[in-house]
This record gives structure tokens, C-alpha cells and sequence, in this order.
């Protein structure tokens, strides 16, 4: 059957239904395939992707698709989001997805939203360490969390963009300043420095990757990086030297990464996996599922530091618990005040950005 006038103009008004920008993007970016039939929101959460044409953006919102607690899925980005969404969007599974370019399009993107994930901003080169790449992504936070603090006031936001022991702060000042700040649902995502914990420790160890859970707390650059080996599950006892490889590894995985891209960015891949493994923790804990546990840097009374990452019980208004840091081995103890010390400068520096 040939389409007719009709049949065209029905799909449009459809189409721009389902996404009010539709005929902009339409105009703008040639982007022709459209959902008809498709019902977001009937149940299942939504979630926004801002920098989903990324490195990160793209894996994260192919596996996103294939979360069935999605039921929508807007994908923002300043340049390439019409393509990724096209593509997405004919992949057959349940969340309806939309696509949303440039900035006047980013409050279309958020409104509704039930958890944003962040992965906006440039990724570093060999030599770099991430506090480098504060100046671009500083800005880049900033204007996407006004943009949440007026469109989602009420999301769970996941933040990756780098250096997360800064942005974080950055974006609960923003929220501050907007009236909206609510610390238990601001989450910086450390996932990955978990999920490489438990990768190295069952290398070494000889034991399946998935039975392993490292807690990794501090924040996620360098010495901040801090897995507590004493309280691997299952229990695990090493050695001085296998402790030191460890520590050293997991804090320097992603440089590990970086050097291995030879100026090409970084971790992607890994971090899309760690992203989607923790936004799927946070929407089960909205949903209300007991007993859902993940390491995050969040607004923490568990060090004299504002900011910390450690072990928090996800529920249904976002962080219901932190946890204290358990007992510490003297190694342990040492790393923690090198990483309080830096972190200490970080999160300064973060709320310095705002509140200058
Ligand atoms: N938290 C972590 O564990 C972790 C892990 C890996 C990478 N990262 C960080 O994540 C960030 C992204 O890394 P990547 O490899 O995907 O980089 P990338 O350059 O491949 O992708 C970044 C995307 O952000 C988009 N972008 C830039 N400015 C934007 C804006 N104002 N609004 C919306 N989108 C915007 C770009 O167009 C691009 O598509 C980097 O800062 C990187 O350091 C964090
Ligand atoms: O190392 C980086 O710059 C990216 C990310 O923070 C990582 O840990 O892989």
C-alpha cells in the first residue's frame, strides 16, 4: 500500500506528538523514521542520555534500550543525536526513544524525566589527568544541570562527566542555587572503579569475576580511587605485593585505557557497562526493590568531607542510606587520608566554579 497525503499527514502530527522537536529535527538533521504506534510511558520509567552521541553516549544508549524498566528514552546531544537515535529506535525492544540536538532543545529532553544520565564532555588524551579537563566540562555541567534544575527538579541525576570529585559539587550548587538541591539524588558515578575492582581481584584470585564485590570508595581520580581490599566478598587475604599491584591498578585503570587509545579518548566501552549497570540499580531502587546496593560519590557525613563515595542503599526517592566505611587495615588507613587530602582541593574547586 502507497502512502498517501493523509497517511503522511497523520504520521507527522503522530510523530510530533511523540516528540514535540519531530519537524524541527525533521528539517534540521533529515531524520525520517518515526514510531507511529508507539506508546512511551505507559509503564517504566524515563530516562534522558545528555552527550548520548558520545563515546559513552552511544553503547549506553543501545544497552538503555534494552533495559525493560525503560519505557522512554530522550537522547540529547549538541551534535550527531538524530543518527544515533535513528538507529536506536529501530532496535525492537520496549522504550520508546527520542532525539533531541543542540541546546534549544535540551528543556524538551528533560521535562518528565525520571533519571538523567550525564556523560557530556571531553574525555582525556595520554598525559592528562582528569582535573585537566575541568575547564570544558565545568561549563558543560553547569548549563545541563540548570537545565534539569528547571525542566526535572525531581530526576535522580548519574553524573560521569570528569573530573566527578568536582562536578558533583558543581552540580549540587547549581541545584542550591536553583532551590532544588536534593543531595539524595545527586549520584557521581564510580561504578567503574568497582566493576574494574572486582574484574582485577578475581584475575588475580583465580575466581569468577561475578561473584566478586569490591567496595571502592574516596572518589574516582587517582589516590581518591580507594578499593578496600579487606572487605572483598567473598573474603579474600593477599599479599603485601598483591595488595599493592591491586590498589595500583584499579586506581590507575583508566589512565590504563587512555594510554592503551593512544589519543583516541577514553574508557567508553567498560564505562557504558558500569553506567547501565548502575542506572539499572537506581531504577530498581525507585521501584521500590529492597536491598539495592551500590558504591556512588554523593553528599556524605561518613568522612568530615562533603562529598564521598562509598556503599549507599538505592530506594524509591533515590539515596535512602550511606554507609559508614566499615574497619580499615592501616594500608587502608594511609590511602584514605591521601585521598581525603585531594579530594579535599577537588570538591573545593567544584563549589568554587558556582559560587565565584
Ligand atoms: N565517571 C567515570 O567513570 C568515567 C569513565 C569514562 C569517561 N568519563 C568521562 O565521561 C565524559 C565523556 O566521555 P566520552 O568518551 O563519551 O567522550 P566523547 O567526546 O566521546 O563524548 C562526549 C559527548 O558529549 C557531547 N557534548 C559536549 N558538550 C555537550 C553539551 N553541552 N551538551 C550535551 N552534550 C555535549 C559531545 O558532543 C559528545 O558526543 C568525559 O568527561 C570522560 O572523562 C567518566
Ligand atoms: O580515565 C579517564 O579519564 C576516564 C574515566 O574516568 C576512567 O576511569 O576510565
Amino acid at each position: 500500500m502507497q502512502p498517501n497525503g493523509d497517511f503522511n499527514q497523520r504520521i507527522a502530527r503522530i510523530s510530533a506528538h511523540l516528540n514535540p522537536n519531530y519537524l524541527k529535527m525533521e528539517e534540521t538533521s533529515g531524520l525520517q523514521q518515526v514510531n507511529c504506534r508507539a506508546k512511551g510511558g505507559a509503564s517504566g520509567f524515563k530516562v534522558a542520555i545528555l552527550g548520548a552521541a558520545g563515546g559513552i553516549g552511544q553503547p549506553l544508549a543501545m544497552l538503555m534500550k534494552m533495559n525493560p524498566l525503560v519505557s522512554v528514552l530522550h537522547l540529547y546531544d549538541v551534535v550527531n543525536s538524530p543518527g544515533v537515535t535513528a538507529d536506536i529506535s529501530h532496535m525492537d525492544t520496549g522504550a520508546v526513544v527520542r532525539g533531541f540536538l543542540g541546546q534549544s532543545q535540551l528543556e524538551d529532553a528533560l521535562v518528565g524525566m525520571d533519571l538523567v544520565i550525564i556523560p557530556a564532555g571531553v574525555p582525556r588524551k595520554p598525559g592528562m589527568t582528569r582535573d585537566d579537563l575541568f575547564n570544558i566540562n565545568a561549563g558543560i555541567v553547569k548549563t545541563l544541570c540548570e537545565g534539569i534544575a528547571k525542566c526535572c527538579p525531581n530526576a535522580i541525576v548519574n553524573l560521569i562527566s570528569n573530573p566527578v570529585n568536582s562536578t558533583v559539587p558543581i552540580a549540587a550548587e547549581v541545584f542550591k542555587k536553583a532551590g532544588t538541591y536534593d543531595p539524595k539524588r545527586l549520584l557521581g558515578v564510580t561504578m567503574l572503579d568497582v566493576v574494574r575492582a572486582n574484574t582485577f581481584v578475581a584475575e588475580v584470585m583465580g575466581l569468577d569475576p561475578r561473584e566478586v564485590d569490591v567496595p571502592v570508595v574516596g572518589g574516582h581520580a587517582g589516590v581518591t580511587i580507594l578499593p578496600l581490599l579487606s572487605q572483598v566478598k567473598p573474603p579474600c587475604s593477599f599479599t603485601p605485593e598483591e595488595t599493592d599491584y591491586l590498589t595500583s591498578r584499579i586506581q590507575n585503570g583508566g589512565t590504563e585505557v587512555v594510554e592503551a587509545k593512544a589519543g583516541a579518548g577514553s574508557a567508553t566501552l567498560s564505562m557504558a557497562y558500569a553506567a547501565v549497570k548502575f542506572a539499572d540499580a537506581c531504577l530498581r531502587g525507585l521501584r521500590g526493590d529492597a536491598g539495592v546496593v551500590q558504591c556512588a560519590f554523593v553528599a556524605s557525613q561518613v568522612t568530615e568531607l562533603p562529598f564521598f563515595a562509598s556503599k549507599v542503599r538505592l530506594g524509591r526517592t533515590g539515596i535512602d542510606e550511606i554507609y559508614p566505611l566499615g574497619p580499615l587495615n592501616e594500608y587502608e588507613r594511609v590511602g584514605l587520608e591521601k585521598a581525603k587530602k585531594e579530594l579535599a582541593e577537588s570538591i573545593q574547586k567544584g563549589v568554587s566554579f558556582i559560587k565565584k
